[in-house]
């Protein structure tokens, strides 16, 4: 069974995509409205005017919720051997796969495919995905894969530098909104979450999807692209826009809990992955998540009583469960 339940053990028996994996008309991409002009903004995380880079952020997170960051701090060697360590768990064969991403009973950490995020999706996607909890507690690394070898010792490494950096951004993101400092350091972001995504070639690139268009569930996502292959697009205006990867670059992303917490101000924005004809495509996903008790709402920092909460406050795994149930409509229905 498992021989044959991966995208990544079969995509290359197929001169044509399977039905299940067909969109439809509306969502491919060969009929998207694409933007020809713009292009997400990059920060330089090491220039000297720390103003000019907290003003920057804020205006890429209200714009587009989204930007890139360069001289972030983090060793090139360390992304490129997690690259490597990602890669090759993918490329394992897939019981070896499945029983290296199923140590945990409670499933904490596991290997899924071509499932979207919510009701909205009709058809399958063009991906496998590795996911796991990665606290700084060190909690559920005993259920982590122990190959390739060297992936505990690594993703370990990796994870708790990009707690840093993600901790250094939302800093930065606070200090524009006039929020105290370590507003995002307690239960805001006590439970990360790591994704392994693997989009394999795929021989009608025009027909299919790798992740359909969502919000992140979180509060904040720095993402690690594949060089030389593009495929994140971010929505804006209508219109979508290709995510070029620049070397040693991050990506960033507002969730949707941070959109809820500056009550509207810094966008959760739209994204979604297409697949190409080759290479295959890696990515890394670091997930800022708040623990299931934190409560999530406008905060009364960016409120006022000429700018009243637009959005309730909950409980993050109250929150999630609604997000997730009701997909695209969420959001419409959440406001107050
Ligand atoms: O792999 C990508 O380019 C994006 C992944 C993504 O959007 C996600 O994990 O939420
Ligand atoms: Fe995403």
């Amino acid at each position: 069974m498992s021989e044959t339940k991966y995208v990544s053990s079969w995509y290359n028996l197929h001169s044509k995509v399977p039905e299940s994996y067909v969109q439809p008309l509306d969502r491919r991409p060969c009929n998207a409205v694409m933007s020809t002009n713009k292009t997400i903004p990059v920060i330089d995380l090491a220039g000297n005017d720390r103003d000019e880079i907290v003003k920057k952020i804020i205006k890429s997170s209200e714009e587009y919720g989204f930007f890139q960051v360069v001289n972030h701090g983090v060793a090139k060697e360390l992304v490129d051997e997690t690259l490597r360590i990602f890669k090759e768990f993918h490329a394992l064969p897939a019981d070896v796969k499945e029983s290296e991403s199923s140590k945990d009973p409670n499933k904490s950490c596991k290997l899924y495919t071509s499932s979207g995020r919510n009701v909205a999706d009709v058809a399958k996607y063009w991906k496998d995905s590795l996911k796991h909890p990665c606290p700084p507690s060190g909690e559920f690394t005993q259920y982590w894969p122990q190959k390739p070898q060297g992936y505990r010792e690594t993703v370990g490494k990796y994870t708790q530098e990009l707690r840093a950096l993600g901790l250094r951004i939302l800093g930065l993101i606070s200090e524009g909104l006039g929020l105290s400092s370590d507003y995002f350091s307690g239960d805001l972001s006590e439970n990360p979450i790591i994704l392994s995504h693997h989009y394999p070639p795929c021989p009608e690139p025009g027909l299919t999807l790798g992740a359909s268009k969502h919000k992140d569930p979180n509060t904040l996502t720095i993402l690690f692209q594949e060089p030389n292959i593009t495929a994140l697009h971010v929505m804006k205006d209508g219109a979508w826009i290709p995510v070029e990867p620049i070397p040693d670059a991050f990506v960033i992303n507002m969730g949707f809990m941070l959109q809820i917490i500056t009550n509207g101000r810094l966008i959760g924005a739209e994204h979604r992955v297409v697949t190409n004809s080759s290479p295959s495509r890696h990515t890394i996903a670091y997930f800022i998540n708040p623990s299931k008790e934190a409560i999530i709402g406008p905060a009364k920092e960016v409120t006022s009583s000429t700018s009243p909460p637009i959005y309730p406050s909950m409980p993050f795994g109250e929150l999630l469960e609604k997000f997730m149930n009701n997909g695209p409509y969420f959001e419409a229905q959440f406001r107050l």
